[in-house]
């Protein structure tokens, strides 16, 4: 395994009870890179996300961070010794406590001292956000929301960053603010990104590589701007890709 690979999926298979999703899949995410999670839907792309973080039983197969075994390890486990945070899919905050408060939960492990002390310079990356620290979480707009739970997954400084639909009912603009968000993170503190969005054309264009699954396996793995510049593959992939714009466009 080349040494610049961060996480690795060597012919892993798990699912849900009976049903297994992913299918003897492999694939490699490189280290400080955003690497995008492409597919139709029910491809398993969030299954991907769900068994790196421990939530799903890995059946077969090994998945590996930085080079080492992490088969087996659960969620806690993860997060505590691994550097791996996850921001699913959704609303995922304390509605009714503050700003303020939503951060602090997220150095629960920490303890209070150390959390205290990450605060600010979460808040650093996001100003506005800043301005409203003992507002009700649920009072920021969409796109503020989801810069806030990336922060206080930010507060464990982790080394990976697992991110499920960060765009979904967000702004094109607002989409933007949290797309430069994590390349900043990747670039500036070299956090691995592996990410799964349909917003695919304007990801495509922010991200460095990008990964098609199909049934539970990689179909396709390949540079972002590659990808995005290739009339054919934009054809058949964005088209399949995104549901929402072409209903009637065939899958990858
Ligand atoms: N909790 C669950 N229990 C049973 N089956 C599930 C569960 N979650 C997902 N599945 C099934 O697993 C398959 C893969 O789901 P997954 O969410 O990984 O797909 P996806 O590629 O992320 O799709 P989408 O783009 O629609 O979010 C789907 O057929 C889905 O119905």
């Amino acid at each position: 395994m080349s040494n610049d690979i961060a996480i690795e999926f060597d012919d892993v298979v798990a699912g849900y009870g009976e049903f297994m999703i992913l299918n003897n899949l492999s694939l490699q995410a490189r280290r400080g890179k955003i690497t995008l999670l492409l597919g139709p839907n029910g491809a398993g792309k969030s299954t991907v996300l769900k068994t790196l973080f421990g939530l799903l039983k890995v059946r077969n197969g090994r998945i590996r961070l930085d080079g080492q075994d992490i088969t087996g390890a659960n969620a806690k486990q993860l997060l505590t010794e691994h550097g791996v945070a996850f921001v699913p899919q959704g609303r995922n905050l304390f509605g009714q406590l503050s700003v303020y408060e939503n951060l602090e939960l997220g150095g629960i492990t920490l303890g209070m001292k150390t959390t205290h002390e990450r605060i600010p310079e979460v808040l650093k990356l996001f100003p506005r956000v800043s301005e409203r620290l003992h507002s009700a979480a649920s009072s920021l707009s969409g796109g503020e929301q989801k810069q806030l739970e990336v922060g206080r997954a930010l507060l464990l400084r982790p080394k990976v960053l697992l991110i499920d639909e960060p765009s979904i009912g967000l702004s094109p603009l607002v989409v933007q603010d949290v797309f430069r968000l994590l390349r900043k993170l990747a670039d500036e503190q070299g956090v691995t990104v592996l990410m799964v969005e349909q917003n695919v054309k304007s990801a495509l264009k922010m991200a460095d590589e990008a990964i098609a699954l199909e049934s539970g396996r990689q179909v396709l793995h390949r540079p972002a701007d590659e990808l995005l510049a290739d009339p054919h593959i934009e054809r058949l992939f964005l088209g399949g890709a995104h549901t929402m714009a072409s209903p009637d466009a065939a899958t990858v």
